[in-house]
């Protein structure tokens, strides 16, 4: 196996949360940097652990995605990484070139120009005046600034800084590649091309990729590590376990929230029948069928309204709608002059292993004058043992092996 190109062992780094004592501090730590510091593990009044006792290694090969939530501890973990800040204990070997996109115009000099810059940078980087005329062209073109790379980089909008920034730290070819958040504030069109780069470069190279994007990381990760007030609390290549980790570090409750009321429907009662709720929300095996019950309150109104049902995952992103046909003929009951009882079956949920909220709209006809719109109202917990972030987990079986063809 291929020596690793990042080793990191034990790495801890604490901060102050106040300036005067953090001042006072520094010069005390001064004095025992001489002297050997005996208490660098021991934290003092008003200090916290931004990171603490992180350990893994890295190949080319191998991309570690870094996540968990704001303040976790991972732009602290890149930087000391990038040598920007010391550690306070543990130790970071790293063998060859690194490129880093840290913070968003990190690493420019705001008043000199995109090709001065990438002068700068590709220098830093330690390639020679005739390596990077050799590279200009390319960066400036991945880069898609052509128009404006004489412009100073003060002028330019986020997304050209990001483009600028990837362009120079990936046609580089750095041995490892540092990228924090940064590809968020590219358009879809650039982050493709970020991508497809990744892929191209990955084999050569070790990538840390940090980002609260879930879709992303699973995207780009070999091996993926959650950071919870600067401890690792899951490390490994199980790439979804620690996404599905990190959804369920977010989970807030279930409340019911309605969006639109007209005044004429209200939602009175939901529920999934057979099933008990615990605080509001429902467990369901994977591929079972389910009865969902809707209690419609009609004030002034004298139709049936039109149901529809979406299905929103944990990133709130519509996954699913449910089309449900003969709404006419379909399983209403009137429970008296202005109750409505209308149970709905949802087949075969081949939704993947954890939490979908369902939204609720009663309109005149679908799509078409919404009366009524509630979010939330059915929280559903799909139970399945294997752990999964996609949307869907389709049931699948091979059912024919051919040897010869
Ligand atoms: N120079 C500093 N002095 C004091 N505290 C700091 C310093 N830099 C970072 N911190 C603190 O360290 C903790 C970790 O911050 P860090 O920026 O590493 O988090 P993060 O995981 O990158 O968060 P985000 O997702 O918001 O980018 C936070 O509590 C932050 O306030």
């Amino acid at each position: 196996m291929e020596e690793p190109l990042v080793i990191v062992e034990n790495l801890s780094k604490k901060f102050c949360k106040d300036l005067k004592t953090s001042l006072w501090y520094g010069v005390k730590d001064l004095w025992s940097g001489v002297t050997g510091n005996k208490n660098e593990r021991l934290l003092r009044d008003k200090e916290f652990w931004a990171v603490k006792d992180i350990s893994f290694t890295l190949r080319r090969g191998e991309c570690l995605g870094l996540i968990g939530h704001n303040g976790a501890g991972k732009s602290t973990l890149l930087k000391i990484l990038n040598g920007l800040i010391n550690p306070d204990a543990g130790k970071v070997t790293i063998k060859g070139r690194v490129g880093a996109l840290i913070e968003l115009g990190a690493g420019f000099n705001p008043i000199l120009t995109g090709r001065e810059n990438i002068y700068n940078n590709g220098a830093i980087l330690g390639f020679s005046r005739k390596e990077i005329d050799s590279k200009l062209d390319a960066i400036i073109a991945f880069a898609e600034l052509e128009d404006f790379i004489d412009m100073p980089v003060q002028n330019y909008s986020s997304g050209m800084k990001v483009r600028l920034g990837f362009a120079v730290a990936a046609q580089m070819e750095p041995d490892v590649l540092i990228i924090d958040e940064v590809l968020a504030v590219g358009d879809l069109g650039f982050v493709l091309k970020c991508f497809k780069t990744i892929d191209t470069i990955l084999p050569r190279t070790a990538v840390i990729f940090v980002s609260h994007n879930m879709p992303m990381v699973s995207r780009v990760a070999t091996s993926i590590m959650m950071l919870e007030s600067g401890k690792a609390l899951f490390q490994g290549n199980q790439v979804s376990e620690g996404i599905d980790l990190y959804y369920q570090r977010f989970y807030t409750g279930q409340e019911s929230n309605v969006v639109f009321d007209s005044g004429n429907i209200k939602l009175t009662n939901s529920f999934v029948e057979g099933v008990q709720p615990f605080e509001n929300l429902y467990d369901v095996e994977w591929g079972s069928s389910i009865k969902i019950t809707f209690e419609i309150r009609l004030i002034d109104h004298d139709k049936v309204p039109n149901i529809s049902l979406a299905v929103y995952d944990k990133e709130q992103r519509g996954v699913a709608e449910a089309i449900i046909e003969n709404q006419d003929l379909f399983n209403i009951d009137k429970i008296d002059d202005n109750l409505l009882r209308v149970t709905i079956q949802l087949s075969n949920l081949q939704l993947s292993k954890g939490i979908y909220y369902i939204t609720f709209t009663a309109s005149e006809k679908l799509e078409n004058n919404v009366f009524y719109k509630e979010h939330k109202a059915i929280s559903l917990r799909i139970i399945h043992n294997r752990q999964m972030w996609t949307p869907f987990l389709l049931d699948a079986k091979i059912t024919e092996i051919n040897t010869t063809w």
